[in-house]
């Protein structure tokens, strides 16, 4: 793994790189996501059924999972892997549906204002299927749907080459309760959500991660419907005092590596030793993981290892990249809060990113590539929207409304002032 020096032109242009890489990326795929996305719209399903054969080299006789396909999933997985499903289920349902946003209510003056929380009716979740099988998305996809109070969640997952899907994404989208579940993949399935088919109903919302190709999708199809945010290739950064453990380090780094040759994984540390020690670790340990091209892959792209001087140098570095993970090794915690820009931190050595993917209750459902400045992890409020609701009694409306008519006619909106201003003159 490579090592720079923080004020190096390697590391200044290492950095660049990290800031340019969705663009660089969106660059390579964004004529193809366009293409898919008005075949979709102009063929429906017949585009579907074509786009399968083409990137999952399967013949589909039929798009959506059958209940029989849902029935028999759960006799097919391992009775330990049911157990720790089951047990995220818990963990993730108690963290999320306890965020449930109440309706807020203001009064002033004879006026009554509200913020109401309602659930979206239907939502399109996407759960991503090409390099890996992702049971654990989708119960970060529809736990919190369904503790919002959502309605119908629909599911799109790309197939196998068989045609079938993996038991146990099955199983975890029926412990979910999900609706319907359509073998779809890409950037088809994020514009048949979009638009709708004849097979796949039009939806709301899209949540969910994937590669690239869905990302950008989601991009080009927001404000058809809403999106949750750009959950692109995982990322980990790491900020270490330069005391930790090499080994542990090392790991976490390829544990986001893994999931895409586009990840991105970086380490900042105090120590020149501890650069050395987690760059040979990285090696050792790439060579003995099984799935290691996509990995070492990642590693070479965007992966690096940069040494700072100060731990306002981290601080600063770690804001300004603003991970999807950012994972915090410093023995002194008072700089913890400074860190304001990530999708979730995990803090100290026995809190590695996989207890987030999986386990610890919060989502993993992130933004990536630096949106975490502004963009928040997918949860319950993902599935709400917001609806304001007004009202006034004759006596509230009177107190104010000349102001209202006086500010309507600053701004030329006669119709404006006159509606208010009836209520009050003689010909009412
Ligand atoms: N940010 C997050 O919250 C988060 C969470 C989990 C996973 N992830 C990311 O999700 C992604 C999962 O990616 P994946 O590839 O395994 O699954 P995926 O389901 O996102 O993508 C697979 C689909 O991509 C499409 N595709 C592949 N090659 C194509 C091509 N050349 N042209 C057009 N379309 C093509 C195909 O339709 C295929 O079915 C990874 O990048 C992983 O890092 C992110
Ligand atoms: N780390 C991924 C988000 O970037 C989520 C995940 C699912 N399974 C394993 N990991
Ligand atoms: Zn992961």
């Amino acid at each position: 793994m490579n090592i720079f020096k923080l004020n190096s032109e390697k590391a200044k242009a290492f950095l660049n790189k990290i800031s340019s890489r969705q663009a660089d990326m969106e660059d390579k795929v964004l004529d193809t996501v366009r293409e898919i996305i008005n075949k979709v719209r102009q063929n429906g399903d017949n585009a579907l059924i074509g786009y399968a054969k083409q990137f999952d080299k399967v013949d589909l006789k039929s798009l959506e999972v059958s209940s029989i396909e849902l029935s028999e999933a759960e006799n097919k997985i391992d009775k330990d892997v049911k157990k720790a499903i089951d047990k995220a289920y818990e963990n993730i349902w108690e963290f999320q549906s306890a965020q449930k946003p109440e309706d807020f209510i203001y009064e002033k003056e004879g006026i009554v204002s509200k913020t109401r929380y309602i659930p979206i009716e239907t939502a399109g979740i996407y759960v991503p299927g090409g390099k890996a099988a992702y049971p654990s998305s989708v119960l970060m996809n529809a736990i919190p749907a369904r503790a919002a109070g959502v309605k119908n969640i629909i599911m799109t997952v790309p197939c196998d080459e068989n045609g079938g899907i993996n038991p146990e994404v099955l199983y975890a989208a029926k412990l979910c309760k999900v609706d319907r579940i359509f073998k779809v993949g890409g950037a088809q399935a994020i514009a048949a959500l979009a638009y709708g088919t004849e097979s796949i109903p039009k939806v709301d919302v899209i949540t969910g991660p994937g590669n690239i190709y869905v990302s950008v999708a989601k991009k080009l199809v927001y404000g058809a419907v809403n999106v949750d945010m750009i959950a692109g290739p995982s990322e980990i950064l790491i900020v270490s005092d330069g005391n930790q453990n090499p080994s542990y380090i090392a790991a976490d780094l390829i544990s986001q590596a893994e999931h895409d040759e586009l990840a991105s994984s970086i380490l900042l540390t105090l120590s020149d030793k501890e650069a050395e020690a987690v760059s040979n670790e990285v090696g050792v340990q790439l060579s003995k993981l099984p799935k290691s091209k996509i990995a070492s892959e990642a590693i070479k792209n965007y992966g690096a290892i940069l040494v700072c001087d100060t731990k306002q140098e981290l601080i600063d570095i770690a804001n300004q990249i603003a991970p999807e993970h950012l994972e915090v090794l410093l023995e002194d915690k008072k700089f913890t809060d400074s860190l304001i820009n990530a999708g979730c931190i995990f803090s100290g050595k026995y809190s590695p990113e996989p207890l987030g993917d999986y386990m610890a209750g919060p989502n993993h459902i992130l933004p990536t590539n630096g949106s975490a400045r502004a963009f928040s992890p997918l949860g319950i409020q993902s599935f709400m929207k917001r609806s304001n609701y007004i009202e006034a009694s004759k006596e509230g409306l009177e107190k104010i409304y000349k102001d209202i008519a006086c500010f309507a006619k600053a701004e030329n909106l006669d119709g404006h002032a006159n509606s208010i201003l009836r209520r009050f003159s003689d010909d009412e």
